[in-house]
């Protein structure tokens, strides 16, 4: 039996100690400690992930020549002439090879493109500094503007190789302020200054001191925004337009207007039909189209505009401009519930069926709370929208939300961006506050996927600054609890709802806990140790075949821990383990399905009731990366999920998952054409990663894949 399923290449490599050192043990198999690097199954490789019927059980040791891994001339020939089959960018390159991989930064960063940024150079300057996803917020500029920045972002992608994602996202419905006029980014209201807000639509210059509500039911409503509008001739001074136009009716004298949630603050004195009369009483910046609510004897006002449509008519007209122009996400303002999520994401897929444009609920407004795991389950990503939820509910539990969102979302396997307010002082100033760099770090702790700056890269003087300082304390912040082992373990519930994802989630969760260095339970079967020591004898190892039924599913089971290499695979009827190979004192890794299904199925039929429980297994593993081979992009989710010690080499086939994927915590994508078969994509992989100098041999990889449901653990040849 064991000479029919054992096959051994010549082990002409001689790997690094470290792997041999954890793998040796006197009671080891002497073929297996010759060449532990790589582990090959050889039939366990299939492409149908649904047949279970051949019992897929021969695990080979590979070698450096003539195997699958092609360590011929020819081969190696074949890949370097093929180096342009993979797709990463050269900031990523760079960073893998100066920094080795397990220093790569985790953290993603999103960047708000405005008049500060949005030059092919700017752009350049931030996708150089690590901007992984570029945002276009659909409340300032023209589309044209915004199609020009598009068109930039995309130029860049194709001519230097990188996957900087685009997000676009709605204006929304609620109140806020129109342009300041004129060229004007900017205006300070100074203490006890009368400005005027005024919903009249101002086609020659607005009066002095009026300021023109863009909402209809501004004066009635709690949300007002002061519109930046393009005026055709300059608004007179302190004068704001508001886009709400029930705006003059809703407000009453005494109410409190809050800019930006509390930037700048006014307290309405009199009402003039069209426009309202406001003296500031905190002074400070108006920023273009900033948010306005008011707030009357200390509560938010919610008036008429609280029946506002989530989705406006514009931000339709929006979705169709962002749809048409091919945008990676769209993000939804002031989102209320998850319904409006559904329509939308049933609005897309209609539109276009073979676009994946994901859906990202921003999560400011004190609605979105109380619906926030619906909300989040409906959406394909959250946001942490600081600034607007600041004005919504009381500053002080602004922190524990974002923590709340930040771990529900990691739970449900949602990316969550936290935005706002991240570097505000560096909108101004060339370096952070400290309390900034507090904020940022805390983030970083509760491994949000992706930290976003709004105004600092919009139109603030040091944009590239600001990008700079995001990502020197993110990668710091990561290494230091990297260092610490003071990772916080959450618990990850199950959240598949098929048996084929349930399999992959296993599977992610076990690759990721292998990566850990963690121990993880091993389970060995007392009886079936006997039925070894009678078996083995002189034999180095045993190979046992096992197919057990357990409710009407046939189970097998494959492990073979020598080559430190352990699958599974599965169809809808069947939980398919097939041969057990296993030596006496056998070390497992990551096999927690084993724990579950496979000691289910030994139990009943070995009738073993007491296991004994060995764990001497992932310790120190010091595994470089995983590699994960995703077509969808979701193995690859539910691998960033669970926040492992090492990065995530996403392999995919598609650019607009590749992009997708770059909002990711850990996640480093890369485009490559790849097949079904296992062994000759990692093959083709290692090639391309080492002609590249991205990888070296002995780097320790775990490799998944979505198409085959296995984890393999392997030195690079
Ligand atoms: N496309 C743009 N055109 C002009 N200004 C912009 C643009 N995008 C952003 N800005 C400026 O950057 C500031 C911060 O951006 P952001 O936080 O996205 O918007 P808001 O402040 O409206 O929430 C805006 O208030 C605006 O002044
Ligand atoms: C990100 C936010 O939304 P916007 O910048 O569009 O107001 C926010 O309110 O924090
Ligand atoms: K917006
Ligand atoms: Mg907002």
């Amino acid at each position: 039996m064991a000479s029919q399923a054992l096959h051994f290449l010549n082990p002409t490599y001689s790997a690094p100690n470290r792997s041999l050192s954890r793998v040796s043990s006197p009671s080891k198999p002497l073929l297996l400690a010759q060449s532990p690097r790589l582990v090959r199954p050889i039939s366990a490789i299939s492409s149908d992930i649904d047949s279970s019927s051949s019992s897929p059980s021969v695990l080979i040791s590979g070698n450096g020549k003539g195997g699958i891994f092609g360590g011929d001339g020819t081969a190696a020939a074949a890949a370097v002439a093929d180096v342009s089959g993979i797709e990463v960018d050269a900031v990523t390159e760079a960073e893998l090879k100066e920094n080795g991989f397990r220093s790569t930064r985790r953290t993603k960063l999103v960047c708000t493109i405005g008049p500060a940024t949005c030059g092919f150079e700017q752009l350049e300057a931030l996708a150089v500094g690590g901007m992984n996803v570029a945002r276009i917020n659909m409340c300032h500029g023209t589309r044209d503007w915004h199609r020009r920045v598009i068109e930039r972002v995309r130029r860049l992608n194709e001519e230097k190789g990188y996957a900087v994602a685009i997000m676009m996202d709605t204006e929304g419905s609620e109140i806020h302020m129109g342009d300041l006029g004129g060229a004007a980014s900017a205006a300070r209201a100074e203490d006890g200054e009368i400005w005027t807000f005024s919903v009249r639509a101002f086609d020659s210059p607005l009066p002095e001191q009026t300021i023109n509500v863009n909402y209809e039911g501004f004066a009635e409503g709690p949300h007002i925004y002061i519109f930046v509008r393009a005026f055709d001739s300059p608004l007179p001074e302190q004068t704001i337009n508001v886009n709400y136009e029930g705006f003059a009716e809703d407000v009453k004298v005494g109410d409190d207007l809050l800019v930006d949630g509390g930037m700048v603050r006014f307290e309405v004195i009199e009402k003039i039909g069209p426009d309202v009369k406001c003296r500031c009483t905190d002074p400070g910046l108006l920023l273009p189209r900033a948010n306005l609510t008011f707030w009357r004897d200390g509560s938010l006002v919610r008036e008429r505009n609280a029946m506002l449509p989530t989705i406006s008519s514009k931000d339709w007209l929006d979705i169709d401009f962002g749809i048409s122009e091919g945008v990676d996400f769209i993000a939804i303002s002031f989102v209320k519930s998850a319904e409006v999520i559904r329509h939308l994401k049933s609005y897309i897929a209609a539109r276009s069926r073979d676009s994946d444009i994901a859906v990202i609920a921003k999560i400011e407004s004190v609605d979105s709370l109380k619906n926030l795991e619906e909300i989040i389950r409906a959406s394909d990503g959250a946001m942490v929208a600081r600034g607007d939820l600041g004005a919504q509910i009381p500053l002080e539990q602004v922190p524990s939300a974002q923590q709340k969102i930040v771990q529900l979302c990691r739970q449900l396997d949602r990316p969550v961006i936290v935005a706002s307010q991240l570097l505000e002082s560096m909108i101004e100033y060339p370096t952070p506050t400290r309390a900034e760099v507090a904020d940022i770090s805390e983030a970083v702790r509760q491994r949000a996927d992706a930290l976003m700056l709004s105004g600092e890269s919009a139109m603030g003087q040091y944009p590239e600054k600001a990008l700079t300082v995001l990502r020197s304390v993110s990668l710091r912040i990561e290494k230091w609890w990297r260092e610490e082992k003071r990772q916080e373990a959450m618990v990850l519930p199950e959240i598949s709802s098929s048996f084929a994802d349930s399999i992959s989630e296993e599977i992610c969760n076990s690759a990721a806990k292998m990566v850990k260095g963690m121990k993880m339970e091993v389970q060995k079967i007392h009886s079936l140790e006997k039925t070894l020591d009678v078996l083995a004898q002189d034999l180095a190892k045993v190979q046992l075949m096992i197919s057990v039924e357990v409710e009407s599913n046939f189970c097998n089971f494959s492990i073979a821990s020598e080559f430190r290499f352990a699958y599974l695979k599965s169809d809808k009827l069947r939980l398919n383990f097939g041969k057990v190979t296993m030596g006496l004192g056998t070390t497992l890794y990551g096999l927690r399905l084993c724990s579950t299904h496979v000691l289910e199925c030994l139990r009943s039929s070995w009738l073993v009731s007491s296991i004994v429980i060995e764990a001497h297994l992932a310790d120190n593993l010091e595994v470089d990366a995983i590699f994960v081979y995703t077509k969808t992009g979701q193995m690859a989710s539910l691998l960033s999920r669970c926040r492992p010690d090492c990065p995530i080499f996403a392999f995919t086939t598609t650019t607009s998952v590749r992009r997708r994927l770059n909002l990711q915590w850990g996640l480093i994508p890369f485009r490559l054409n790849f097949s079904d078969d296992m062994e000759s994509n990692l093959n083709r992989t290692f090639s391309l990663l080492k002609a590249r100098g991205m990888i070296q041999s002995g780097d320790l990889v775990i490799a998944v894949s979505d198409m085959l449901q296995s984890i393999q653990v392997m030195n690079v040849p």
